[in-house]
């Protein structure tokens, strides 16, 4: 696979552009004309920095408003074009993208256009380059691939092809099957671009909202498998005009579009019957196999007591490490206390919270090989003599993924390096970690919700605005498709949300909060409040508005605002949720209870937030 990108999805200058899209191992480039314009140096000089970066220079790229103009205009257009021409051969590039006209001058009429276009290719044929023609989705009057094909194909000259850009066909709901039959040969290159659904015009949509295959909506893999059919071998070049990106890191995104790249191959080849697959498959993961504070000894004993009275027992300590394990359920809970390692590392730079989370998944080496061919960050460090080594990746904000597995020595880590602790165990409160929420920056929601995806057989759900008293957070999740982990990402795009106030303090993203599941969230709360913890103060209008809302009995409404607990129903059934006050740095606990409910409480998000924003308590423990 000849893979692409185009400069324009990148962040930073045409230099800077191009280093990111070498080091993140593409086969070469586009450059976006504007990119050039603004870039001090000479068209040679960009020629050899694309050569020296080792990077192909696929194409220049757009040319725009050609076919189809009356005199004087069209005289004009062909000498324009001729030294665009001039300056290819400087760039050593042999692709021009000509792109549909969108201006009020342009006539229509498929012959005009394949004409212009013929003797555009005997121009371009002379100087050994060629011609690649594209409908924008917004032309004015070639605005669908088949018309644009049909061009191209009565222009009738060598030097003269189609290039197919995803998003224009996939945006306009355009079919695909027509793509199989038109000869790969005469595809000069493919674009490709996702996008989520939108109700936005499609120019401004394209503008600003494309974003990597598997980050967005589109059915970008049945276009890649009509592509397939052709027998097209050119370059696959993601085009990408997205705000995120544009303000993003210019590496990281270079990364995340290889790795959307990958991934597509990979499940085209998948859906096509005898084709081999290229990666090892995604992995499944069964649950959370358990979650690790990175402490000091004084937050750590004041989490002791959270988790206490929340009915966690300390079940073990590492046998050579201040290292607990809290146990209650499915739940696990590391403290990490020692003074040496990662979790210290993370302590020492972030303060005090969830230094890693550890998934449990049928196959941790299948796991670990897809990872690193998709550029995941793989982490080890030293562990003593005899101790388990757990293997990991990096994730969000610097933190780990640690991975267990059923098998061999991975199945039961907490009689492997722990010393257990003989206490009976009580009948738990809480069942399992329903989901872990992190947050990060708005513009790196897509690169993590790729990471996860790609990675992993999450799904995403659709992404839902939440409004903070300090401003808007996105929130989006990506679910295992039995719901047995659940990872809420939430992306900033204020400073003084709850999730804006978490990135400052904590000196980066990560983990704030996670939610445990109940079979019954009054109970759990009786007696975690017998324990003498108390919960984020919820205001009464809420409950009266839950009243008007929903004929629930008046016991009931009144347990539930006795409780502090925010209810939802939908369709699909009844959530219940309740909050803990902040625990360790800025990290708190949810409980919930699902009655059928599959979602996270939307509606209840902005009374929370409000709440959590009067909290004004300290991160200190909220016991009597
Ligand atoms: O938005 C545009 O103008 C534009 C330009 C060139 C392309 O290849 C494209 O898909 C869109
Ligand atoms: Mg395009």
């Amino acid at each position: 696979m000849k893979t692409s990108i185009a400069t324009v999805s990148l962040s930073g200058t045409l230099d800077e552009k191009l280093r990111a899209i070498a080091a993140a191992g593409f086969t070469g480039c586009e450059i976006f004309e504007n990119d050039f314009i603004a870039f001090p140096g000479t068209p040679r000089d960009v020629g050899r920095m694309v050569s020296d970066l080792g990077l192909t220079l696929f194409a220049f790229q757009p040319f725009r408003d050609f076919e189809g103009l009356p005199e004087p205009y069209r005289a004009r257009a062909f000498a324009r074009a001729e030294r665009k021409f001039d300056l290819m051969q400087e760039l050593e590039t042999d692709l021009l993208l000509v792109c549909s006209n969108v201006a009020a001058q342009s006539l229509g009429g498929i012959d005009r256009a394949a004409a212009d276009l013929r003797e555009l290719g005997e121009r371009a044929a002379r100087r050994g380059l060629r011609i690649g023609f594209e409908a924008l989705a917004w032309g004015r009057h070639v605005n669908d691939y088949r018309d644009a094909w049909e061009i191209v194909r009565r222009a009738d000259h060598p030097n003269v092809g189609i290039i197919l850009d995803g998003f224009h066909v996939l945006s306009r709901s355009l079919p695909v099957e027509p793509i199989r039959a038109i000869p790969g040969d005469r595809i000069f290159m493919v674009q490709l671009a996702d996008a989520p659904k939108l109700d936005l015009d499609i120019l401004s949509w394209s503008r600003h909202f494309r974003c990597f295959p598997g980050q967005g909506d589109l059915p970008v893999g049945a276009f890649m498998q009509a592509v397939e059919a052709t027998g097209f071998d050119g370059p696959l070049s993601l085009e990408i005009f997205n705000d995120q990106f544009r303000a993003g890191s210019a590496a990281r995104t270079a990364v995340d579009g290889l790795r959307s790249l990958r991934v597509l191959e990979d499940d085209v080849a998948r859906s096509c019957p005898g084709t081999a697959a290229v990666l090892p498959r995604r992995s499944q993961i069964a649950g959370v196999e358990f979650i690790e504070f990175a402490v000091d000894e004084e937050a750590g004993a004041q989490l002791g007591v959270i988790l206490a009275a929340m009915g966690f027992r300390l079940s073990g300590r590492h046998v050579s490490k201040a290292v607990e394990h809290w146990h209650q359920g499915d739940i696990n809970i590391v403290l990490n206390m020692d003074k040496e390692g990662f979790g210290h590392a993370h302590y020492i730079t972030h303060g005090p919270g969830i230094c890693a989370l550890a998934l449990r998944v049928t196959d941790v080496g299948e796991t670990l090989r897809r990872a690193a061919a998709l550029q995941a960050v793989p982490f080890s460090q030293p562990v003593g003599p005899g101790e388990l080594t757990i293997p990991a990746i990096r994730g969000v904000g610097g933190s780990l993924i640690y991975f267990t597995e059923p098998k061999g020595d991975l199945a039961d880590i907490w009689h492997h390096d722990f010393v257990p602790r003989d206490e009976a165990e009580a009948a738990p409160l809480l069942r399992r970690v329903d989901h872990v929420a992190q947050s990060m920056q708005y513009d790196e929601m897509l690169s993590w919700l790729l990471f996860y995806t790609s990675i992993f057989a999450l799904e995403q759900r659709s992404q839902v605005e939440v409004a903070d008293p300090g401003g808007l957070v996105l929130s989006r999740a990506v679910e295992a498709p039995d719901g047995h982990v659940r990872i809420v990402l939430n992306g900033s795009q204020a400073a003084q949300t709850m999730s804006g106030r978490f990135l400052s303090d904590f000196f980066g993203s990560g983990t704030q909060h996670v939610s445990f599941a109940t079979d019954d969230i009054f109970a759990a709360v009786e007696a975690m409040r017998a324990s003498g913890l108390t919960f984020l103060d919820i205001p009464d209008n809420y409950y009266d508005d839950l009243e008007a809302r929903y004929d629930l009995a008046p016991e009931r409404i009144a347990a539930l605002r006795a409780n502090e607990i925010l209810y939802e129903r939908n369709d699909e059934g009844e959530f219940f949720q309740v909050y803990t006050h902040a625990v360790v740095g800025g990290v708190f606990f949810e409980i919930v209870e699902r009655r059928g409910y599959v979602g996270y409480g939307a509606a209840n998000a902005p009374v929370r937030l409000a709440a959590q924003r009067r909290d004004s308590r300290p991160l200190a423990v909220p016991l009597r």
